[in-house]
């Protein structure tokens, strides 16, 4: 279904020597030698450009906040709905500070959030299905929103877009992403879940039952689609769609933190080239992150000890990698500036 190519190795030492060649000492700009390579072997252009980033944030509320799994009630994912709306969340703050265009997306809120200004109907109910009852979705509803987030990513893709991010909202979905990194990986479950918005010790207990419970209850899944439908939700799905389209498109994706990065593990285990596309932009202080990330063999950019989602620190990290491409196009070599090796 998907068509992601892996991206040009053809170019691969032509561009190294360039970074090489750069007035610097090799390997002196670290990790931003990295990116440069990556953003120069995905657009495979001599001189790499960054158009038009368009982030998203999809919202979407979890069944299995009944467990009561968060420090906070599900009415604020609306309420935040609303916020973003107005423009007065985190996300838009650092949108508007770094020129990046943000839209907000209805993946399935419980509350009704159709009246908000700017808000994209891509509802794909009010909230999905405990899954500590049965599944969260049906294989019907994630093939809705793999169709929803990729017709998203084509319209940018013909605007021009070739960076994006994705962000997230939604009450209990590091229970879900917990969720889906216990049955897709071999780590712990007590290393999958972490505090979220701030749960107490007992909630944690809580959480901690609910992923072992449906570990034991559904051991037998390896599909990721199966686990995303069985534990998932809906901006979630939503999100990993975008990751596979965006890869589609060759864009860069701006990997997010706990919840966008176990959307990227469902989407690696589905096609594994969409990882050449990621750049992981922050190590959230949500504890499973850290594993996770391990697990996908991939280093972030920043550690701020963020934890707050809604593509925040992937708005953050923005700046680095036009930091990173800036000095790619801009520095002078060796050669041109007469400075001796
Ligand atoms: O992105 C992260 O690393 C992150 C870590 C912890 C919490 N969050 C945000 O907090 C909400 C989920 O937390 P919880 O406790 O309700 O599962 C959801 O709206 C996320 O955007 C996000
Ligand atoms: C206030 C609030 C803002 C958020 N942004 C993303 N997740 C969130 C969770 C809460 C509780």
């Amino acid at each position: 279904m998907w068509s992601i190519s892996a991206v040009e190795r053809s170019e691969e030492n032509q561009i190294q020597a360039t970074i090489d060649n750069k007035t610097k000492p090799q390997g002196s700009l670290g990790a931003l030698e990295v990116i440069a390579k990556q953003v120069a072997m995905i657009q495979g252009a001599k001189l790499p450009k960054l158009k038009q980033p368009k982030f998203w944030v999809f919202a979407g509320d979890h069944g299995v906040a009944e467990e009561s799994v968060s420090a906070f009630p599900q009415e604020v994912t609306a309420q935040m709905v609303a916020n973003f709306c107005q423009g007065g969340a985190a996300i838009n703050v650092f949108c508007r500070l770094n020129d990046i265009s943000l839209s907000v997306v209805d993946a399935g809120v419980k509350g009704d959030v159709s009246g908000f200004p700017g808000v994209i109907d891509c509802s794909l109910g009010k909230g999905t299905n405990n899954f500590c009852v049965g599944p969260a979705m049906s294989i019907d509803t994630i093939e809705l929103a793999f169709a929803r987030s990729s017709s998203l990513l084509s319209q940018a893709a013909q605007s021009g877009t070739n960076i994006v991010g994705f962000g997230e909202m939604g009450i209990a979905n590091t229970t879900s992403s917990a969720a889906l990194i216990a049955l897709l990986t071999d780590i712990p479950a007590s290393y999958c879940v972490g505090r979220g918005t701030g749960i107490d010790a007992d909630g944690l207990e809580r959480k901690l039952e609910v992923i072992e419970s449906v570990r034991d209850k559904y051991r037998g899944i390896d599909s990721p689609v199966e686990a995303l439908a069985t534990v998932g939700g809906f901006e979630i799905a939503m999100m990993v769609g975008a990751m596979l389209s965006a890869a589609e498109h060759k864009m860069v994706i701006l990997v997010d933190g706990f919840i966008a990065s176990a959307a990227a593990l469902v989407a690696v285990k589905m096609v594994p080239e969409v990882k050449e596309y990621m750049v992981f932009c922050h190590a959230s202080a949500e504890s499973g992150h850290h594993y996770l990330l391990q697990e996908l063999g991939v280093k972030p950019l920043l550690d701020l000890g963020l934890r707050l989602g809604e593509g925040t620190g992937a708005a953050l990290a923005f700046p680095l990698v036009q930091s990173a491409v800036a000095f790619y196009n801009e520095m002078a070599s060796f050669d041109s500036a007469g400075v001796s090796q």
